[in-house]
């Protein structure tokens, strides 16, 4: 998916919203833990729920890589769905990869080819030859780790070296790698104070910003200074949407918790 086709879609639903399927079976409801496959049925629920209110899922690999075969078989079925029914969603598998050159080439077919995912998430901290075989696939995206949501960020990301913080050289050099029209970052919405400096760093580049709901996060305070003109946000949420109820009416809390979010998102669209 183009980043010019994500943008119609947060405009056509005025949700600029991605849903995080983070699923973890002590938190499902129970009933269905007697299905096959109950990662996947409890995902098709939520997905059927709330696919007109965000214009992405992602799901995070570790909770699907946490369950083994039968995991990764419901990563796969998963995403298998959302693109077959709802071929608009843009996909991220946020598995935070990145090796050495021929390394990270076999983590991209993994989500980008394989597995047919538009986006992955890939740390930074290995460089150039690290993230440039995720970059080298056309019309996929690759979300580099900025600064992130939470409280370890500040041990490495905001220190300074040759007086700037980290997380800027990240910005700065990142936008020299070759095809570096296909990246995004991630910035945590805990971190809403920084977004002002990183926009002037890139200005146009999409943010994935999880964090808010069971982090903390202000979708107001994010947005003053992290919209560009084509929007440029995909706010998170997981926990705080898919776990709003553990009993049979879990999709449509789920529902009601999205709906939530995305009103709040079209308010702040119509005042842009
Ligand atoms: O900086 C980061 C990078 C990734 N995440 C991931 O996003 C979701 C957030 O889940 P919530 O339940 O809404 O807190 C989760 O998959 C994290 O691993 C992040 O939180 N911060």
């Amino acid at each position: 998916m183009t980043t010019k086709q994500l943008y119609e879609q947060i405009q056509q639903k005025k949700s600029f919203l991605c849903i995080g399927l983070d699923v973890d079976l002590t938190k499902i409801p129970h009933h269905l833990l007697a299905t096959d496959d109950p990662i996947f049925e409890f995902n098709k629920a939520i997905i059927d729920a709330t696919h007109d209110l965000c214009v992405s899922y992602k799901p995070n690999t570790a909770f699907y890589e946490a369950y083994g075969l039968k995991g990764w078989q419901s990563l796969e079925k998963t995403i298998n769905y959302i693109n077959e029914n709802y071929p608009d969603i843009f996909t991220i598998a946020d598995a935070k990869r990145g090796d050495i050159g021929n390394t990270s080439t076999m983590y991209a077919k993994a989500f980008l080819e394989d597995l047919n995912f538009d986006s992955v998430t890939v740390a930074p901290y290995m460089g150039k030859d690290s993230v440039e075989p995720f970059l080298a696939f056309e019309n996929k995206h690759t979300i580099l780790l900025a600064l992130t949501s939470n409280e370890g960020a500040f041990d490495f990301q905001t220190k300074e070296i040759n007086e700037k913080p980290l997380y800027q050289t990240i910005l700065e050099t990142s936008k020299n790698y070759k095809n570096s029209q296909n990246l995004m970052y991630v910035v945590g919405a805990t971190k809403a104070d920084y977004f002002k400096e990183i926009r002037a760093i890139v200005p146009d580049a999409f943010l994935l910003v999880p964090g808010v709901g069971a982090q903390g996060g202000s979708l107001v305070d994010v947005c003053k200074f992290g919209m560009n003109k084509q929007v440029g946000l995909l706010i998170n949420s997981s926990r705080g949407i898919i776990y709003a109820s553990n009993q049979q009416d879990f999709a449509e809390a789920a529902r009601t918790e999205a709906l939530k979010l995305q009103k709040a998102m079209e308010i702040i669209l119509e005042q842009n």
